[in-house]
Protein backbone atom coordinates (compact mmCIF):
# COMPACT_ATOMS: atom_id res chain seq x y z
CA UNK A 1 0.00 0.00 0.00
CA UNK A 2 1.35 3.71 -0.75
CA UNK A 3 2.38 4.97 2.81
CA UNK A 4 1.07 8.04 2.19
CA UNK A 5 -2.79 6.04 2.19
CA UNK A 6 -4.35 6.80 4.89
CA UNK A 7 -5.69 3.66 7.31
CA UNK A 8 -9.64 3.69 7.99
CA UNK A 9 -8.19 3.75 12.08
CA UNK A 10 -7.47 7.52 11.38
CA UNK A 11 -9.40 8.11 8.70
CA UNK A 12 -11.84 11.46 8.63
CA UNK A 13 -15.38 10.45 6.63
CA UNK A 14 -17.70 13.06 5.84
CA UNK A 15 -21.46 11.93 5.93
CA UNK A 16 -24.40 14.97 4.17
CA UNK A 17 -27.26 14.75 3.06
CA UNK A 18 -31.25 15.97 3.51
CA UNK A 19 -33.32 15.54 6.90
CA UNK A 20 -34.09 11.65 7.46
CA UNK A 21 -31.69 10.20 5.01
CA UNK A 22 -30.36 8.06 8.06
CA UNK A 23 -27.10 10.44 8.63
CA UNK A 24 -26.93 10.15 12.01
CA UNK A 25 -27.77 6.09 12.07
CA UNK A 26 -25.30 5.21 9.42
CA UNK A 27 -22.47 7.49 10.86
CA UNK A 28 -22.96 6.14 14.48
CA UNK A 29 -22.91 2.62 12.76
CA UNK A 30 -19.67 3.20 10.54
CA UNK A 31 -17.78 4.61 13.86
CA UNK A 32 -18.30 1.65 15.64
CA UNK A 33 -17.33 -0.44 12.99
CA UNK A 34 -14.34 1.33 12.36
CA UNK A 35 -13.64 2.28 15.62
CA UNK A 36 -13.41 5.88 15.03
CA UNK A 37 -15.21 9.18 17.03
CA UNK A 38 -18.70 10.50 16.02
CA UNK A 39 -19.56 13.75 15.36
CA UNK A 40 -23.06 15.24 15.02
CA UNK A 41 -23.09 18.82 13.52
CA UNK A 42 -26.83 19.37 13.61
CA UNK A 43 -26.62 18.63 16.99
CA UNK A 44 -24.73 21.48 17.21
CA UNK A 45 -26.68 23.60 15.33
CA UNK A 46 -29.81 22.51 17.54
CA UNK A 47 -27.66 22.97 20.55
CA UNK A 48 -27.13 26.67 19.65
CA UNK A 49 -30.73 27.08 18.93
CA UNK A 50 -31.96 25.47 21.94
CA UNK A 51 -29.71 27.93 23.72
CA UNK A 52 -31.50 31.30 21.46
CA UNK A 53 -35.02 30.37 22.24
CA UNK A 54 -33.86 29.75 26.49
CA UNK A 55 -32.42 33.28 25.98
CA UNK A 56 -36.14 34.42 24.37
CA UNK A 57 -34.64 35.94 21.27
CA UNK A 58 -36.38 35.68 18.23
CA UNK A 59 -34.89 33.23 15.54
CA UNK A 60 -35.55 35.79 12.68
CA UNK A 61 -33.24 38.30 14.20
CA UNK A 62 -30.03 37.24 12.64
CA UNK A 63 -28.10 39.93 14.94
CA UNK A 64 -29.58 38.75 17.95
CA UNK A 65 -29.24 35.13 17.35
CA UNK A 66 -25.25 35.89 16.83
CA UNK A 67 -24.98 37.41 20.18
CA UNK A 68 -26.24 34.85 22.15
CA UNK A 69 -25.09 32.13 20.00
CA UNK A 70 -21.42 33.89 20.84
CA UNK A 71 -22.05 33.38 24.53
CA UNK A 72 -23.05 30.23 24.95
CA UNK A 73 -20.83 27.43 25.50
CA UNK A 74 -21.33 24.19 23.97
CA UNK A 75 -19.19 20.45 24.94
CA UNK A 76 -20.04 17.37 23.17
CA UNK A 77 -19.52 13.55 23.07
CA UNK A 78 -17.79 11.86 20.16
CA UNK A 79 -17.88 8.76 21.42
CA UNK A 80 -20.47 6.83 18.89
CA UNK A 81 -22.04 4.82 22.15
CA UNK A 82 -22.83 8.10 24.29
CA UNK A 83 -24.20 11.03 22.23
CA UNK A 84 -24.71 13.68 24.96
CA UNK A 85 -24.25 17.32 24.18
CA UNK A 86 -24.41 20.14 26.70
CA UNK A 87 -25.00 24.23 26.72
CA UNK A 88 -24.02 26.11 29.09
CA UNK A 89 -23.28 22.53 31.34
CA UNK A 90 -26.79 21.82 30.94
CA UNK A 91 -27.48 18.19 28.88
CA UNK A 92 -29.84 19.33 26.19
CA UNK A 93 -29.47 15.90 24.01
CA UNK A 94 -33.56 15.15 24.31
CA UNK A 95 -34.53 18.76 24.47
CA UNK A 96 -33.10 19.93 20.92
CA UNK A 97 -35.25 17.06 18.97
CA UNK A 98 -38.35 18.95 20.41
CA UNK A 99 -40.22 20.40 17.65
CA UNK A 100 -39.91 24.34 18.71
CA UNK A 101 -35.95 23.75 18.13
CA UNK A 102 -36.68 21.65 15.25
CA UNK A 103 -38.71 24.88 13.58
CA UNK A 104 -36.55 27.52 14.82
CA UNK A 105 -33.33 25.09 13.63
CA UNK A 106 -32.97 26.75 9.85
CA UNK A 107 -33.00 29.84 10.60
CA UNK A 108 -30.59 30.12 13.32
CA UNK A 109 -28.32 28.03 11.17
CA UNK A 110 -28.64 30.48 8.05
CA UNK A 111 -26.64 33.46 10.49
CA UNK A 112 -23.49 33.52 8.92
CA UNK A 113 -21.88 34.34 12.88
CA UNK A 114 -23.16 30.55 13.71
CA UNK A 115 -21.64 29.11 11.23
CA UNK A 116 -18.51 30.51 11.73
CA UNK A 117 -18.92 29.53 15.02
CA UNK A 118 -19.89 26.26 14.90
CA UNK A 119 -17.58 25.65 11.39
CA UNK A 120 -13.76 26.42 13.79
CA UNK A 121 -15.84 24.19 16.53
CA UNK A 122 -16.23 20.94 13.97
CA UNK A 123 -12.71 21.69 12.74
CA UNK A 124 -11.47 21.83 16.18
CA UNK A 125 -12.61 18.48 17.31
CA UNK A 126 -11.42 16.93 14.02
CA UNK A 127 -8.01 18.19 15.38
CA UNK A 128 -8.53 16.83 18.41
CA UNK A 129 -9.02 13.27 17.29
CA UNK A 130 -6.74 12.93 14.73
CA UNK A 131 -3.79 14.91 17.56
CA UNK A 132 -4.40 11.57 19.33
CA UNK A 133 -4.55 9.26 16.32
CA UNK A 134 -8.02 8.74 16.28
CA UNK A 135 -10.47 8.86 12.53
CA UNK A 136 -13.63 10.48 12.93
CA UNK A 137 -17.09 10.12 10.90
CA UNK A 138 -18.51 13.77 10.97
CA UNK A 139 -22.39 14.11 9.71
CA UNK A 140 -23.86 17.06 8.33
CA UNK A 141 -24.77 19.25 5.19
CA UNK A 142 -21.61 21.34 4.34
CA UNK A 143 -19.12 18.98 5.75
CA UNK A 144 -17.71 17.41 2.71
CA UNK A 145 -17.77 20.71 0.73
CA UNK A 146 -16.91 23.48 3.37
CA UNK A 147 -16.22 22.24 6.83
CA UNK A 148 -13.36 19.36 5.59
CA UNK A 149 -12.92 19.39 2.11
CA UNK A 150 -9.94 17.01 2.44
CA UNK A 151 -11.71 14.08 4.06
CA UNK A 152 -10.28 10.86 3.46
CA UNK A 153 -13.86 10.11 2.12
CA UNK A 154 -17.05 12.04 1.50
CA UNK A 155 -20.61 10.29 1.33
CA UNK A 156 -23.79 11.94 -0.16
CA UNK A 157 -26.14 9.92 1.58
CA UNK A 158 -30.36 10.19 0.15
CA UNK A 159 -33.69 8.48 0.18
CA UNK A 160 -36.55 9.06 -1.19
CA UNK A 161 -39.02 12.03 0.28
CA UNK A 162 -41.46 9.43 1.61
CA UNK A 163 -39.41 7.19 3.29
CA UNK A 164 -37.40 9.57 5.00
CA UNK A 165 -40.98 11.12 6.16
CA UNK A 166 -41.75 7.62 7.65
CA UNK A 167 -38.50 6.84 9.08
CA UNK A 168 -38.69 9.99 11.17
CA UNK A 169 -42.42 9.58 12.00
CA UNK A 170 -41.25 6.05 13.15
CA UNK A 171 -38.46 7.38 15.29
CA UNK A 172 -40.82 10.59 16.77
CA UNK A 173 -42.87 7.61 17.72
CA UNK A 174 -40.66 5.53 19.61
CA UNK A 175 -39.38 8.02 21.38
CA UNK A 176 -42.72 9.43 22.89
CA UNK A 177 -42.35 12.88 21.34
CA UNK A 178 -45.32 14.73 21.87
CA UNK A 179 -45.32 16.66 18.50
CA UNK A 180 -46.08 13.53 16.68
CA UNK A 181 -48.97 14.10 14.29
CA UNK A 182 -48.80 12.51 10.57
CA UNK A 183 -46.03 11.33 8.74
CA UNK A 184 -47.30 13.90 6.24
CA UNK A 185 -46.87 16.53 8.52
CA UNK A 186 -43.27 15.35 9.04
CA UNK A 187 -43.13 15.13 5.27
CA UNK A 188 -43.93 18.80 5.09
CA UNK A 189 -41.49 19.95 7.77
CA UNK A 190 -38.66 17.77 6.50
CA UNK A 191 -39.65 19.39 3.19
CA UNK A 192 -39.63 23.38 4.42
CA UNK A 193 -36.34 22.50 6.25
CA UNK A 194 -34.61 20.44 3.21
CA UNK A 195 -35.78 24.42 1.40
CA UNK A 196 -34.38 26.53 3.84
CA UNK A 197 -31.54 24.53 4.30
CA UNK A 198 -30.26 24.30 0.27
CA UNK A 199 -31.60 27.68 -0.44
CA UNK A 200 -29.89 29.90 2.42
CA UNK A 201 -26.72 32.47 1.26
CA UNK A 202 -24.54 31.00 4.21
CA UNK A 203 -22.79 27.60 2.64
CA UNK A 204 -25.88 25.53 1.80
CA UNK A 205 -26.57 22.08 1.97
CA UNK A 206 -24.97 20.72 -1.36
CA UNK A 207 -23.02 17.97 -2.22
CA UNK A 208 -19.27 17.98 -2.55
CA UNK A 209 -18.28 17.03 -6.13
CA UNK A 210 -15.61 14.02 -4.68
CA UNK A 211 -18.84 12.90 -2.97
CA UNK A 212 -19.83 8.91 -3.46
CA UNK A 213 -23.72 8.78 -3.87
CA UNK A 214 -25.55 6.52 -1.03
CA UNK A 215 -28.51 5.54 -1.88
CA UNK A 216 -30.98 4.39 1.01
CA UNK A 217 -34.35 4.54 0.07
CA UNK A 218 -34.38 0.67 -0.28
CA UNK A 219 -31.84 -0.68 1.98
CA UNK A 220 -32.30 -1.21 5.70
CA UNK A 221 -29.51 0.52 7.93
CA UNK A 222 -27.37 -2.24 8.18
CA UNK A 223 -26.53 -2.65 4.69
CA UNK A 224 -26.02 0.91 4.53
CA UNK A 225 -23.57 1.00 7.18
CA UNK A 226 -21.77 -1.94 5.20
CA UNK A 227 -21.80 0.19 2.06
CA UNK A 228 -20.10 3.11 3.65
CA UNK A 229 -17.44 1.15 5.73
CA UNK A 230 -16.76 -0.59 1.94
CA UNK A 231 -16.19 2.43 0.44
CA UNK A 232 -13.88 3.39 3.19
CA UNK A 233 -11.65 -0.17 3.06
CA UNK A 234 -11.77 -0.01 -0.35
CA UNK A 235 -10.23 3.81 -0.40
CA UNK A 236 -7.87 3.22 2.95
CA UNK A 237 -6.08 0.25 4.41
CA UNK A 238 -8.16 -1.92 6.41
N1 LIG B 1 -31.55 2.52 5.91
C1 LIG B 1 -32.44 2.64 6.89
N2 LIG B 1 -33.46 1.78 6.99
C2 LIG B 1 -34.40 1.93 7.95
N3 LIG B 1 -34.41 2.90 8.87
C3 LIG B 1 -33.41 3.78 8.82
C4 LIG B 1 -32.38 3.71 7.84
N4 LIG B 1 -31.52 4.75 8.04
C5 LIG B 1 -32.00 5.43 9.10
N5 LIG B 1 -33.12 4.86 9.57
C6 LIG B 1 -33.97 5.36 10.67
O1 LIG B 1 -34.52 6.58 10.19
C7 LIG B 1 -34.57 7.56 11.23
C8 LIG B 1 -33.84 8.84 10.79
O2 LIG B 1 -32.47 8.55 10.70
P1 LIG B 1 -31.35 9.58 11.17
O3 LIG B 1 -30.09 8.80 11.25
O4 LIG B 1 -31.79 10.32 12.39
O5 LIG B 1 -31.34 10.58 9.91
P2 LIG B 1 -30.63 11.99 9.73
O6 LIG B 1 -29.49 12.04 10.71
O7 LIG B 1 -30.18 12.01 8.30
O8 LIG B 1 -31.68 13.03 10.00
C9 LIG B 1 -33.99 6.88 12.46
O9 LIG B 1 -35.03 6.41 13.27
C10 LIG B 1 -33.18 5.73 11.91
O10 LIG B 1 -33.10 4.65 12.81
N1 LIG C 1 -23.52 20.84 9.05
C1 LIG C 1 -24.80 21.20 9.29
C2 LIG C 1 -25.64 20.38 10.07
C3 LIG C 1 -26.93 20.78 10.30
N2 LIG C 1 -27.35 21.97 9.79
C4 LIG C 1 -28.69 22.48 10.08
C5 LIG C 1 -29.70 22.05 9.05
C6 LIG C 1 -30.74 21.24 9.79
O1 LIG C 1 -32.05 21.70 9.49
C7 LIG C 1 -30.42 21.47 11.26
C8 LIG C 1 -30.53 20.24 12.15
O2 LIG C 1 -29.71 19.21 11.62
P1 LIG C 1 -30.01 17.68 11.95
O3 LIG C 1 -28.96 16.88 11.25
O4 LIG C 1 -30.18 17.49 13.42
O5 LIG C 1 -31.41 17.48 11.30
P2 LIG C 1 -32.17 16.15 11.04
O6 LIG C 1 -31.64 15.08 11.97
O7 LIG C 1 -31.82 15.85 9.62
O8 LIG C 1 -33.58 16.50 11.28
O9 LIG C 1 -29.11 22.01 11.34
C9 LIG C 1 -26.53 22.74 9.02
O10 LIG C 1 -26.95 23.80 8.55
N3 LIG C 1 -25.25 22.35 8.78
Amino acid sequence: MDPRTPSTATAVIAVDGPSGSGKSSVSRGVARELGLRYLDTGAMYRAITWAVLRDGVPASDPAAVASAACSASLEWSTDPDESWIRVDGVDVSRAIREQSVTSAVSAVAAVPEVRALLVDLQRGAVRSALAVEQGIVVEGRDIGAVVLPDADLKVWLVADPGVRAARRAAEDAAAGRAHVTSSESIAADLARRDAADASRAASPTTQAEDAVVVDATHLGLAEVVAAVVGLARERMGA
